[in-house]
């Protein structure tokens, strides 16, 4: 299944955040690539708590590309982190492929983590004195793995960096590190990708180029993609987009038009 738990808001794009988000994910035995069942992530803020997340349940088909998009603070990098293990939710239960991240020790869920989760950061996160090759390398060797030099070359040559091996991220373009990020976030040839706004600091040409690379690469290895945007046309180029707004998924489109973005965007308080 293609769909968010969250019913379609195709013809109803002011799609209210009870309806939007129901408290279940399908249970019809069928595999999903990730699914969250009623996640919910607060944050301490000194007084209190900040909700980050209410209660989100989503099913995400294998094979799918989805973009996040809505307000700021509206909980997209936390959905993100949550649904990559990158951060732990709350309450609620978090399963990529057939594997329970919330029942896994932080040692096991690290490991899962290296193994079958690609992770974009919009700031690249590249580490400054390793070379491309060597950044590119670094989840492989943090495993314990070693580097598969075809793979690699394969890769760079896949984002377009062939024979920029040597370089250090100091010598690279915005758009340059990106493509390095994203090969390094392949290299384990993990089964989801996450991207957390990969386009963001970039011109749109070469964000463009960037989610070219990221849905060439997620088709020919079968990956499922996530992306959060902030960009209408980034988010066309995704089977669904799932709107977030205060915490809960308050809309779905399949396959919509930069009209019925930006109309969802304004119904959800953009
Ligand atoms: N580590 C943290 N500690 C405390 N509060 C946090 C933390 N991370 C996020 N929050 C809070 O949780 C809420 C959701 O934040 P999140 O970063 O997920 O939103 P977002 O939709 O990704 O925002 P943006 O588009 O601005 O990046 C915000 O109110 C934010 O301040």
């Amino acid at each position: 299944m293609n769909a968010p738990s969250a019913p379609s808001s195709q013809s109803s794009p002011s799609v209210s955040p009870a309806q939007a988000a129901p408290h279940t994910a399908p249970d019809d035995g069928s595999l999903t690539a990730v699914r969250l069942v009623q996640v919910r992530k607060t944050y301490p803020n000194g007084l209190g708590e900040t909700e980050a997340l209410r209660s989100v349940s989503v099913a995400l088909r294998p094979g799918s590309f989805t973009a996040v998009m809505g307000p700021s603070g509206s909980g997209k990098s936390t959905f993100l982190n949550c649904a990559a293990g990158l951060d732990v939710p709350t309450s609620g239960q978090v399963v990529v492929g057939d594997v329970d991240l919330t029942t896994l020790s932080a040692d096991d869920l690290t490991r899962f983590r290296r193994r079958r989760v690609g992770f974009v950061f919009q700031s690249y996160n590249l580490v400054r004195h390793l070379t491309v090759a060597e950044n590119v390398q670094l989840p492989l060797l943090l495993d314990g793995r070693r580097p598969d030099p075809a793979w690699q070359e394969h890769l760079l040559m896949a984002v377009g960096l062939q024979g920029m091996e040597d370089r250090l991220p100091g010598q690279l373009s915005g758009g340059q590190a990106q493509r390095v990020a994203i090969a390094r976030a392949l290299v384990t040839r993990p089964t989801v990708v996450f991207a957390d706004e990969p386009t963001g600091a970039l011109d749109s040409r070469t964000g463009q180029q960037i989610l070219d690379v990221l849905r060439a690469t997620a088709r020919e290895l079968d990956q499922t993609l996530v992306l959060v945007t902030h960009d209408p046309r980034v988010a066309t180029a995704a089977d669904q987009v799932l709107f977030l707004a205060d915490g809960n998924v308050v809309g779905h489109l399949e396959a919509p038009s930069v009209e019925q973005i930006t109309a969802q965007l304004v119904a959800s308080g953009r």
